[in-house]
């Protein structure tokens, strides 16, 4: 099934019906359907409205969930964008969330994640989803990071936040993921932030190439704890879990100040820094390329990328065209170099 070497085929959740996720991937869909053969999930008249608003030109072609899971997918050639119907309960209205279609949307990850795991995909790229929806439609759902890990049984994953638009390509990975900042110190532990690195350590090789990864870790507390006087996490977690890392040849180094360790002589010396928490890495690297980022989860049996922002609902309610779709475009193009990158490092 896979043409991973020529047009990859990239599953795309279309994300929040009522935010920007829609005409980001359907823009970057057909912008790039010579060398990506897309296929977009979500409600097929409801992509189709808006590809009709987007460009009356882009030509969109629906089929069922049940005609994907009994013949597979058809080809239907680099002149059209596919899309797996996925109807939504209640009618969209720009900018305004439904719960009502909160359980539509996380089908539509379903179908992707079940299609990926089969093969039927190369590759799944998310478009934002509203994580509150999901809770409010009565299903605990904190990311699409914690969502793929848990439907297909990966114990622990790795988000990680990259950009090509520093120099070098800066990559931010997290320790944690989604969690309130109370429980951020707690889920700090030597095997928690020791298998991190390994997941690191082996994507870094097998997805993107890099052969002996250097990977420059944060503390987690200011100053890097101060020597334990602004906290212990880095005397009695982090520096034994780095000892043990070079101790198998890993190449990482710290713990390292946050505040000061985003500096260019530091960067110009890294693959990747580790962060502890979301909201101590991510701010850097959005500042830095914030609408052209990607997120990639590591870690996962799939290659999943996605976009370096959320559901912008201001500017759906504000109508087409106010949306920079160039992280989705990123995401696509991401997605696809993994997949070639991965089966030539298979190979
Ligand atoms: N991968 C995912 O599914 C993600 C989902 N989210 C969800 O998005 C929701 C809203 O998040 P916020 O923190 O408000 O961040 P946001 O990224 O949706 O918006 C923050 C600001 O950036 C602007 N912005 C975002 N994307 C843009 C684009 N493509 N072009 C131009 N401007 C853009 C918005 O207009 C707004 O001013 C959250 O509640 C969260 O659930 C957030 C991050 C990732
Ligand atoms: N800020 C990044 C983020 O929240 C990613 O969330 P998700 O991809 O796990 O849904």
């Amino acid at each position: 099934m896979s043409t991973a070497a020529s047009r990859p085929i990239l599953a795309i959740t279309c994300g929040e019906p009522a935010g920007i996720g829609p005409e980001i991937s359907i823009r970057a869909a057909w912008e790039l359907r010579a060398t990506i053969n897309s296929v977009l999930i979500g409600d097929a008249a409801f992509l189709a409205m808006i590809a009709e608003e987007i460009d009356p030109a882009i030509k969109l072609v629906a089929l069922s969930e049940q005609a994907f899971k009994f013949s597979g997918l058809p080809d239907f050639g680099p002149e059209r964008v596919a899309v797996i119907d996925c109807p939504f309960s209640v009618h969209v209205r720009p900018g305004v969330l439904d719960p009502r279609n909160g359980r539509a949307i996380l089908k539509t990850l379903d179908i992707a994640i079940s299609g990926a795991m089969e093969k039927a995909f190369d590759a799944i790229v998310t478009a934002p989803l509203q994580k509150s929806t999901i809770n409010d439609a009565g299903v605990h759902f904190t990311g699409h990071t914690e969502y793929l890990a848990e439907k297909t049984d990966t114990e622990h994953v790795v988000m990680m936040l990259a950009t090509d638009r520093t120099t070098p390509p800066l990559r931010v990975a997290l320790a944690t993921t989604h969690l309130a900042l109370k429980d951020v110190a707690a889920a700090i532990t030597a095997d928690s932030l020791s298998r991190t690195l390994d997941i690191l350590q082996h994507d870094l090789r097998a997805r993107f190439g890099i052969a002996q990864p250097r990977i420059l870790v944060t503390g987690l507390n200011p100053h890097a704890g101060e020597g334990g006087y602004l906290g212990r996490e880095e005397i009695d977690i982090i520096i034994p879990v780095l000892a043990a890392a070079k101790a198998k040849g890993m190449l990482v180094s710290g713990p390292y100040p946050a505040d000061t360790l985003f500096q260019q002589k530091y960067l110009d010396q890294a693959d990747c820094v580790l962060a502890m928490y979301h909201d101590q890495g991510l701010p850097v690297l959005k500042y830095a390329s914030f609408g052209h980022g990607i997120n990639i989860t590591l870690g996962l049996p799939v290659i999943r990328t996605s976009v370096d922002h959320g559901t912008a609902l201001d500017l759906a309610a504000a109508g087409l065209g106010r949306a920079d779709h160039g992280s989705m475009l990123a995401a696509l193009n991401a997605a696809a170099q993994l997949v070639r990158a991965t089966a030539a490092v298979a190979e």
